[in-house]
């Protein structure tokens, strides 16, 4: 895989630590993981809209809106998913290392992807959502109507349809949105990063 030689780490004078000691709050990911319709992209841009109004240095990285740049030239085969999720787990270190808390709205559908993320990032920075709702409820919204286009054949490995889903085995959070409003979530999300200490109560 490494096909640079002759590289060094180059250390910097500022480091992770004091940046989160001067934003007054701690860095991780909250990677979002489910079902395309499921609700990661909406959560996750209300939270970071609250996230923001608390001054915490939060920012959303969405599945689609990084296809449209940085992952343009990845498509939905299980190699190239698997490519979208290294990259931009790599690409939420940094943003951890910046001192933000990075709200990450990808399907991310194979187990091993985002275990190899929590590995890089460590159990205390990655914080994994499963966005658990029924495949029923997604198809039923079908907001691009892309499962009306898998159903006809339209489009190919579609995940759920025909392409697999794997279910996180012990997710941090998990989240129904079937069941529980879009505020229930947000601040469920909110309970759980001010109860581990990552945000202060008062933001
Ligand atoms: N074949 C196939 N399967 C699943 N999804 C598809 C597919 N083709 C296009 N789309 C659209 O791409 C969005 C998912 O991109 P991701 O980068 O999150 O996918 S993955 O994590 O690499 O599996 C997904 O967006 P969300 O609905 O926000 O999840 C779809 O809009
Ligand atoms: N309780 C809820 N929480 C989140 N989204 C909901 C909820 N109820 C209905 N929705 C709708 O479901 C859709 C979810 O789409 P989206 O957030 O793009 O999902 P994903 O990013 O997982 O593909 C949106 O149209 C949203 O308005």
């Amino acid at each position: 895989m490494e096909k640079s030689e002759n590289i060094t780490w180059q250390a910097t004078k500022v480091d992770k630590q004091q940046r989160q000691t001067r934003f007054g709050h701690k860095s991780a990911v909250l990677w979002f993981t489910g079902l395309s319709g499921s609700g990661k992209s909406t959560i996750a841009v209300e939270l970071e809209k609250q996230l923001f109004e608390r001054n915490i240095n939060s920012y959303v990285l969405d599945g689609d809106n990084v296809r449209f740049g940085l992952n343009r030239n990845l498509g939905f085969s299980a190699e190239d998913r698997t490519e979208n999720i290294r990259r931009i787990g790599e690409v939420s270190k940094l943003f951890v290392d910046a001192g933000t808390i990075t709200l990450t709205a990808f399907i991310s559908p194979y187990r091993a992807d985002r275990d190899h993320v929590r590995e890089i990032l460590g159990d205390e920075e990655f914080i994994e959502v499963f966005v658990d709702t029924p495949i029923e409820v997604c198809e039923d919204r079908d907001v691009k109507h892309l499962y009306e286009k898998a159903r006809r054949g339209e489009i190919k490995g579609f995940t759920g349809i025909d392409a697999p889903y794997e279910t996180p085995n012990n997710p941090e959070i998990t989240i129904d949105t079937s069941t529980q409003s879009l505020e229930a979530s947000v601040q469920q999300i909110i309970d759980y990063l001010t109860s581990h200490g990552y945000i202060c109560t008062a933001g």
